[in-house]
């Protein structure tokens, strides 16, 4: 579904993005892993045709996916279905009076038959059924976020692209979270710096150093038991440690 070839990113002069190389298979659930700053938001918005690559290639169902090919519309509007992204932070995302026009708003825009129907689905699916005539801005975060993603899900999208989607959670929605993605029948790939949460997020980790290159790619398991690995993308670090009065010093992860 997904491949990309040599692909460079740089914000003027400032590279985010290292010659990554990788591809993914339909259905498939990968977890995007890597410190503040190493780019997964950035690939991510390249994924989602947001923003185009410096160098290299990125192909969606074998199509290249370039600037030029966006705008033809009818491409555009098959692409912008099937490939959607939710934002880091749900504020970014919502602007529609109320939680139903947030929902049906993308499938407004695209035309779509049955909306009524897709919008009351989605919202009960979520859990935010009651809010429908509410504007989404008197939200908690964590309502935010489930409107945000019924606007996306509401598609029936073929990729499904998430920055960081638990950050607003508490720990019992971040559980049917974590449920409900298990079982999406759809291709995810999920950004996080939280190493308990990525096993849970997909079986497949890509991990992205600070120097902006692809450190890893395999089961994610296999990288969280490696504390080399884990050192080289800096996501443990050491600190001392009292035990009665022993101090000693060790590494450690933390769920941020
Ligand atoms: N629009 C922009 N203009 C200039 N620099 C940017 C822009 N967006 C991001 N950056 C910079 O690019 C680098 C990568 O940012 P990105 O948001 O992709 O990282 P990230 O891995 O998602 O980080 P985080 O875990 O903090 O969300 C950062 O140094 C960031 O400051």
């Amino acid at each position: 579904m997904i491949r990309i070839e040599n692909l460079s990113f740089s914000y003027e002069d400032k590279q985010v993005l290292k010659d990554i190389n990788f591809s993914i298979k339909e259905k498939e659930k990968v977890v995007l892993l890597g410190i503040n700053g190493s780019g997964k938001s950035t690939l991510l918005k390249i994924l989602n045709g947001l923003i185009f690559p410096d160098r290299g290639s990125y192909y969606f169902k074998d199509e290249l996916i370039t600037e030029k090919r966006l705008k033809d519309k009818e491409f555009a509007r098959k692409f912008r279905k099937s490939n959607v992204l939710l934002f880091q932070s749900p504020d970014s995302m919502i602007f529609n009076p109320t939680v139903y026009d947030e929902i049906a708003f993308g499938l407004r825009q695209l035309s779509q038959d049955g909306i009524d129907e897709k919008v009351r689905f989605w919202a009960d699916k979520l859990g935010i059924y009651r809010y429908l005539d509410r504007s989404p801005f008197e939200l908690s975060g964590g309502e935010k976020q489930k409107v945000c993603l019924a606007s996306i899900l509401v598609l029936e999208p073929e990729l499904l692209l998430l920055d960081e989607p638990t950050a607003n959670l508490d720990p019992r929605t971040t559980g049917w979270f974590i449920d409900f993605l298990s079982e999406l029948d759809t291709t995810v790939i999920t950004t996080t710096h939280n190493l308990s949460l990525a096993p849970e997020l997909g079986e497949r980790g890509i991990v992205l150093s600070e120097d902006h290159t692809v450190i890893y790619d395999g089961d994610i398991n296999s990288f969280i038991d490696n504390i080399d690995l884990l050192k080289k993308a800096n996501l443990v670090h050491t600190h001392y440690h009292r035990h009665g009065k022993l101090k000693h010093k060790h590494y450690h992860t933390h769920d941020f």
